[in-house]
């Protein structure tokens, strides 16, 4: 059977630390990527570079930082990036196709589902799709925030077999190996513990932007979508294939038995949070290990405006973002009914469903 395959390549990989695009390298997996999809994988790209790649032509010194600049150097860089893809991948008779995306094209469900189908036909004719962040018209509070957790999401999409992560480092070490020399490297994790978090720092280079950190927390979106993941090196040819086949330089983190339902993805990684409500620690236990859905009585806070239908995040007494559900009231309703029974909260309003959160739509963090 077609497998799905989603590669992402970061910054590091394609660029030097003083900026502009490597083209050795890009041919280089581009002929990579090409092999993998010989093999009979269907295969998507989601690529970073597009700053790193776009900054020295405007004339900036280093990668800047400031939004508008960002936005610019992406604008010049994505072309720059495209067209070197582009050539790389004809001399393998391979066609490529862009892909750039915003965060709200995840957030609306119906854009969700048109990017999905436009996805699978693109594979469908053995295109392979080449995503980025559409850097150029993103609001810095509404970013994916890096490209790792894009590459999940997508891969989530799509119900890859894979996400194969490719870094400059041969996968997570119990510290930063550029820093500590004494590091280990994992090579498989199961579970994302604190441990796992507490190991993975920032960026290495000037050009990369959530180090190790944001591949982790990439790997558990991905993980609970039910994707496995590989994070590491792909230098020498063959690599990517190892990589693919469980045998490559990096770190392996495997799925869980119980992966999310896609409205359950959807809630937990994609929507918008219209407002928040703080629970007391009966309300977080059963949200959390009891597997029971949030009723009025737990509730001591409501936060923002929202409608029944809306996403909310909940919050423990602590201050901790617990999840985040699906709300069957109006932020007013809520605010009177928080507190109280069922059985009063019943002969008070109208409501369609008991439940504030039913824990069919609620996905704890
Ligand atoms: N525990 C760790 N294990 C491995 N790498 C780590 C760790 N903590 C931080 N890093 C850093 O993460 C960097 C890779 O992330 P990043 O610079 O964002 O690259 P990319 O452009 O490939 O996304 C590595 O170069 C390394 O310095
Ligand atoms: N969308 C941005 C990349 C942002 C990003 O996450 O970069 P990286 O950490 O190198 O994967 C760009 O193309 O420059």
């Amino acid at each position: 059977m077609t497998q799905r395959i989603v590669v992402k390549i970061g910054s590091s990989s394609l660029t030097s630390e003083a900026g502009g695009l490597n083209r050795e390298r890009v041919a280089f997996f581009a002929g990579e990527l090409a092999k993998l999809q010989k093999a009979g994988n269907q295969v998507l790209l989601v690529t970073s570079g597009a700053v790193a790649a776009g900054f020295t032509s405007i004339g900036y010194k280093q990668r800047p930082k400031n939004l508008h600049e960002k936005q610019a150097a992406a604008a010049v860089g994505q072309a720059l990036l495209m067209q070197a893809y582009q050539e790389a991948f004809a001399s393998y008779d391979v066609h490529v196709a862009q892909i750039l995306l915003t965060r709200s094209d995840f957030s609306n469900r119906k854009r969700m589902h048109n990017a999905q189908m436009t996805i699978d036909e693109l594979l469908a004719h053995g295109i392979v799709p080449i995503v980025n962040e559409n850097d150029t018209v993103s609001i810095d509070e509404l970013k994916f925030g890096d490209n790792d957790k894009l590459s999940a999401l997508v891969a989530n999409l799509v119900k890859a077999k894979r996400l194969i992560i490719i870094t400059d480092t041969d996968g997570l070490y119990t510290d930063n190996p550029r820093t500590n020399p004494e590091a280990q490297r994992i090579e498989r994790v199961d579970i994302i513990s604190e441990d796992i978090y507490r190991f993975a720092g920032g960026a290495g280079s000037a050009v990369g932007t959530g180090g190790m950190r944001s591949k982790v927390e990439a790997s558990r979106i991905a993980m609970r979508g039910g994707v496995p993941v590989f994070v590491g090196r792909v230098c020498e040819p063959g690599d990517l294939q190892l990589a693919s086949a469980n045998t490559g330089k990096g770190t392996y983190f495997e799925t869980s038995e119980n992966s999310l339902s896609m409205k359950k993805q959807w809630v937990g990684f994609h929507s918008l949070s219209s407002g928040a409500i703080t629970v007391d620690d009966g309300a977080r236990s059963a949200l959390l290990s009891g597997g029971k859905s949030l009723l009025p009585a737990g509730i001591t806070l409501v936060d923002g405006e929202f409608h029944p239908g809306d996403v909310v995040d909940v919050i423990s007494t602590g201050g901790q973002t617990i999840g985040r559900g699906v709300v069957n009231y109006t932020s007013s309703q809520l605010r009177a009914a928080a507190g109280l029974s069922t059985d009063e909260v019943q002969k008070r309003f109208d409501v369609l469903r008991i439940e504030v959160i039913h824990r069919d739509e609620w996905v704890a963090n």
